[in-house]
């Protein structure tokens, strides 16, 4: 299904809302490092954000080490960013 791209005002207005987030691949995408105490904490966090990106059928791009979870939200559907990756970063935050 097709989703709207953002516009550039429209990303800066967004990320205004999320100052630990950054653009990234030429503003087709926004990213976030986290860090947590160990394993167990990352992956409970995985499980997390697995659980909202099932419920809102929108999946991150990630890496994972240890106790690091990197975190690439992109919509392939609008080949860049959308709405979409707005919200779940938003959600995302809100587990922390
Ligand atoms: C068919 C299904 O709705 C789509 O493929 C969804 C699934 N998850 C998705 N996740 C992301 N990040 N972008 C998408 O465009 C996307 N599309």
């Amino acid at each position: 299904m097709s989703v709207a791209r953002l516009t550039q005002e429209e990303c800066s207005e967004a990320l205004a809302d999320l100052p630990d987030w950054a653009l990234a691949r030429d503003g087709s995408a926004i990213f976030r490092k986290f860090e947590f105490g160990d394993f167990i904490e990352a992956f409970g966090f995985m499980t997390g954000v697995a659980l909202l990106a099932e419920k809102a059928d929108h999946h991150p791009e990630w890496f994972n080490v240890y106790n690091r979870v990197e975190i690439t939200l992109t919509t392939h559907d609008a080949d860049g960013l959308s709405q979409r990756d707005i919200a779940m970063a938003k959600a995302i935050e809100a587990l922390l």
